[in-house]
């Protein structure tokens, strides 16, 4: 490895279900890159990881560190709470409060307790997200009027609003038009270049994976999978011993 800190160091347990149909989850890794994609089919236990990492699901055994924080140790019985965390987390279909305005949802990522941030909520930081994800124009909107891609903005926007020190992404563009998916892909590639955060997505899109598989986990039956060996180039084996 390299000298560059560490931004996840995962190694977990845990056993979910009922008897008769029981899910194992053994996950161990550790990654250097800032962009660090799991990726896996359905059922492999991708959301499970990721929920263990924000703290929403509690590991029976393991460490987990971000940016060289322990955040999880369950020999030393250290369970941070996800709140305490400092992680910003991006959920699948994007769990915006539908009573709220989009200023109120992103100054929600703000508050310690449950209330609901008042209407004209606001204040620096939230504005400064509404600007730099293009929605200081919807800001007095409901969720229900916003098109599928500034209501993944929101979302976005509340996972940032309180300077995480890291992002987790649930399957980030599956809610989205597939027409918008490109565009919205790079969007967020040149929002990760500014804010130099480290993130770690999950998916099943192989798309996800040529722009920001920095490092690729490959996820099954809830391990991760050794990487494939490199194809060997034509040369590599037409000059390859023969071996009898
Ligand atoms: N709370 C739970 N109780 C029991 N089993 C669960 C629970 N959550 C998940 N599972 C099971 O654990 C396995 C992994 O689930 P997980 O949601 O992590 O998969 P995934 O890789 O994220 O799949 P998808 O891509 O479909 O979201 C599945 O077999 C699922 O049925």
């Amino acid at each position: 490895m390299s000298d560059a800190p560490i931004s996840f160091d995962v190694a977990l347990r845990k056993r979910v279900g009922a008897p008769g149909r029981v899910f194992e989850l053994d996950i161990r890794f550790q990654t250097q890159a800032r962009r660090t994609v799991i990726f896996g089919p359905s059922g492999a236990g991708k959301s499970l990881t990721l929920q263990a990492v924000a703290g929403l699901l509690r590991p029976d055994e393991g460490r987990i560190l971000v940016e060289g924080e322990l955040l999880f140790d369950a020999a030393r019985r250290i369970d941070v709470p996800a709140r305490a965390r400092r992680l910003g987390y991006l959920f699948q279909d994007y769990a915006l409060f539908p009573h709220l305005s989009v200023r109120q949802n992103i100054a929600f990522g703000l508050q310690r307790g449950w209330l609901s941030p008042r209407p004209s909520a606001g204040g620096p930081a939230v504005d400064r997200w509404l600007r730099a994800l293009a929605l200081d124009r919807v800001a007095d909107q409901w969720p229900h009027q916003l098109s599928g891609g500034q209501r993944q903005r929101t979302a976005l926007a509340r996972a940032l609003v309180n300077e995480p020190r890291a992002l987790l992404l649930d399957e980030p563009f599956s809610a989205l038009d597939p027409s918008l998916r490109e565009q919205t892909r790079a969007e967020l590639q040149a929002l990760l270049d500014d804010i130099g955060i480290p993130m770690l997505m999950i998916t099943h899109d192989p798309a996800d994976l040529d722009r920001f598989g920095e490092q690729t986990l490959h996820l099954a039956d809830g391990c991760i999978t050794p990487p494939a060996p490199p194809h060997p180039s034509p040369q590599a084996v037409a000059s390859a011993p023969s071996g009898r």
